[in-house]
């Protein structure tokens, strides 16, 4: 028999949350039991981040917090920050938090506009939010200046205040070119009491930067966390983003309640569950939640099965091995053997890793993009390999939502069609194999790099790295032709979420440093038509774009300069951007790097954008940028920008 379930941790129908509620909760910052919630929202949300798994989710919010928050569950998405401007008549509100609602909104709503007019690409889903705090009556936002911070901490300090974070999701959806969005709102409130501050404290406080880019002027997560006496809800919704409140709202617009009858059903291992077996299976579709029609898929016919994996966000098809919360005597979800998936997550991914890279490497997308679907027999003799170890692999390619198993055979997902194939437009092709063949075996010596603070690539290909892109990546022909495909693959992947990222239409000049075959600079002369994109990088680099550029433009093209940014001098820009540079070097390297760019940099108000992972090398390009006044320092999946005279 076949049933339907659904489980969940947050039940929409038991009211909506109330501040109340969550003073209710107390979740105390510094609680042991934080991180033991954290895991439990965390196994919980998995069905429901499923259900955003396949849609085009972004976060409409420069916010490096918000970015975190979302990340650290599992959430897949963009970061196209908001240019809203946080400018809306507050007396005009009946409510402080209406009016971070209004301000959420809009800032979604913008970048849904944007990128449905100038992508158009249109997002399923924007999620925009903003936290402000309230204090005797006033709201406070982001300090504009040291003395604004001074203000607002010393209103804060011995008192209680309030946070509260709007939150707004936008589902969009484009008919017949137009736009229609559909809005779902909520806030949040916590409150958080401030021990007294003396004004040495206050100003010691100040002086470490912390309260600038923070509403309230502190950040309760890092050294304003000194500050605070107690919380009282969400600490997260302090830091800026909600987590528990926004999952019992994606309950609440995935699984409303039904009309149907529910019965509670035990199992062994599974958890109770509802189920709701009066549903036709075209009625179990409800990925979206603004045409909700059924449940989850509890396939039973595997419960007693041995095997089984856990995968983030992968299938809504509940597994056997997975642990799943049950339902206490209160009615409240726990997870009995604080089951350690994350960390199992992390300890399989190599092996989720190396099976997509062997596909790869095997031109199995391929194959099965050309002849659709074919059992593992067919497949291991074409492309010469065992039976046994093809079946094992286009098994493991199935559960990992790769390719789509039936018993007529195996055939590709539609995102293997689109990125896993070679000869596809979007294909990551190139870069899966640079991956297998380069990133992979430096990796394999993390431990040593750790030890040592060395690069690896003398233990990892027996060569010493003086200069690693002549090197390596350039030492024949063939071996810089792949190098330059994989870059420019997953430059091109992430061009237009960076281009639209920020507002770059007061440029008119951009060099991009490195840029290999031009993907980013193509997109960004797309974007804004008046600037004028010189792509500078290696003679050997330069002599081989050709192939790579689009084949009808009709922009300006981007100019091509050869020369090695180390020794010569680049070309004047007023924009300089650095995309997956930073990391290639030593820090030697970058200092003589940012150096000249510091230098060829007019001065003037500057911009600075960092991609996530070159965090860590946030001060060393502070200490560069900081004669140029910095005026705005976000960071973003793809680049590094730099600009002066804005
Ligand atoms: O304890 C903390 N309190 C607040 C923060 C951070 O403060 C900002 C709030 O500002 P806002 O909601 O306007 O968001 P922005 O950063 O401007 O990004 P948007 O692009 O979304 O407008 C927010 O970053 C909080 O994370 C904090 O870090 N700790």
């Amino acid at each position: 028999m076949r049933m339907r379930a659904v489980w969940r941790l947050w039940s929409p129908g038991r009211g909506s949350r109330s501040v109340g509620d969550s003073a209710r909760r107390r979740i105390n910052a510094s609680c042991p039991r934080a991180a033991y919630l954290g895991l439990l929202a965390g196994m919980a949300l998995k069905p429901v981040l499923g259900k955003l798994g396949s849609k085009r989710v972004v976060l409409a919010s420069a916010s490096p917090r918000r970015q975190e928050i979302l990340c650290s569950v599992g959430l897949r998405f963009e970061v196209v920050p908001s240019w809203f401007k946080e400018t809306l008549e507050k007396s005009s509100f009946a409510t402080p938090y209406k009016y971070a609602i209004e301000t959420a909104k809009q800032k979604a709503l913008e970048v849904a506009n944007r990128m449905h007019v100038k992508h158009l690409r249109t997002p399923d889903i924007v999620i925009g939010a903003d936290t402000i705090v309230t204090v005797d009556e006033h709201i406070l936002e982001k300090p504009i200046d040291k003395q604004d911070a001074y203000r607002m901490l010393s209103r804060l300090s011995g008192k209680e205040h309030s946070v509260f974070t709007g939150v707004a999701i936008v589902h969009c959806n484009s008919k017949d070119n137009r736009l229609e969005t559909e809005v779902t709102d909520f806030y949040e409130e916590t409150k958080v009491k401030f021990a007294d501050l003396s004004e040495e404290l206050l100003w010691e406080y100040i002086h470490s930067g912390e309260p600038m880019d923070k509403a309230g002027g502190y950040g309760i997560q890092a050294l304003g966390g000194m500050l605070v006496e107690y919380v009282h809800g969400d600490f997260l919704n302090v830091v800026g983003f909600p987590l528990n409140h926004f999952c019992k709202k994606l309950v609440e617009l995935y699984y409303p309640p039904p009309k149907h009858t529910i019965h509670h059903i035990k199992h062994d291992s599974i958890p109770s569950v509802e189920t709701f077996e009066n549903l036709s299976d075209e009625e179990n579709d409800s990925s979206s939640p603004l045409q909700y029609k059924g449940a989850i898929k509890l396939d039973r016919s595997k419960t007693h099965s041995s095997g089984g994996v856990c995968s983030p966000g992968s299938s809504n098809i509940i597994k056997p091995n997975c642990m799943m919360p049950v339902e206490n005597q209160n009615g409240v979800m726990e997870n009995p053997d604080k089951f350690p998936s994350k960390i199992l997550e992390l300890l399989d991914g190599f092996r989720a890793s190396k099976a997509l890279f062997v596909a790869s490497k095997l031109k199995v997308f391929d194959l099965l993009k050309n002849k659709g679907v074919l059992q593992a027999v067919d497949v291991a003799n074409t492309i010469n390999s065992s039976v046994c170890g093809t079946e094992r692999l286009l098994d493991a390619c199935a559960a990992l939502g790769l390719l789509e198993k039936t018993l007529q055979g195996y055939s590709n997902s539609d995102s293997a069609n689109i990125y896993l194939a070679s000869d596809s437009e979007d294909s990551l092709h190139g870069y899966i194999i640079h991956s297998d063949d380069h990133l992979w075996p430096l990796f394999t010596h993390l431990e040593s790099a750790v030890k040592e603070g060395t690069m690896q690539n003398y233990r990892a290909f027996g060569k010493k790295s003086e200069n690693l892109f002549q090197d390596s990546y350039y030492q024949s022909m063939e071996v810089k032709q792949r190098f330059m495909a994989a870059m420019h693959s997953i430059a091109k992947l992430t061009a237009k979420d960076v281009a639209t990222a920020f507002d770059l239409s007061q440029f008119r000049s951009a060099c991009d440093l490195g840029g290999c075959t031009g993907a980013l600079a193509n997109e960004l002369v797309q974007k804004y038509p008046n600037l004028k994109v010189t792509v500078f990088d290696l003679p050997e680099v330069i002599a081989n774009v050709s192939h790579f550029q689009p084949v009808r433009q009709h922009t300006a093209p981007v100019t091509f300069t050869s020369g090695d940014f180390f020794k010569d001098n680049f070309p004047e820009a007023d924009l300089y951007i650095l995309s997956r540079i930073l990391h290639d070097w030593t820090d030697e390297k970058i200092h003589m790097l940012l150096s000249k760019i510091s230098a060829a940099c007019k001065p003037g108000p500057a911009h600075v954008c960092l991609r996530r992972g070159e965090r860590f090398k946030c001060d060393l390009i502070t200490s560069y940028i900081y004669p140029l006044d910095i005026e705005e320092m976000s960071f973003l999946k793809g680049l590094t920008l730099w600009s002066s005279a804005v």
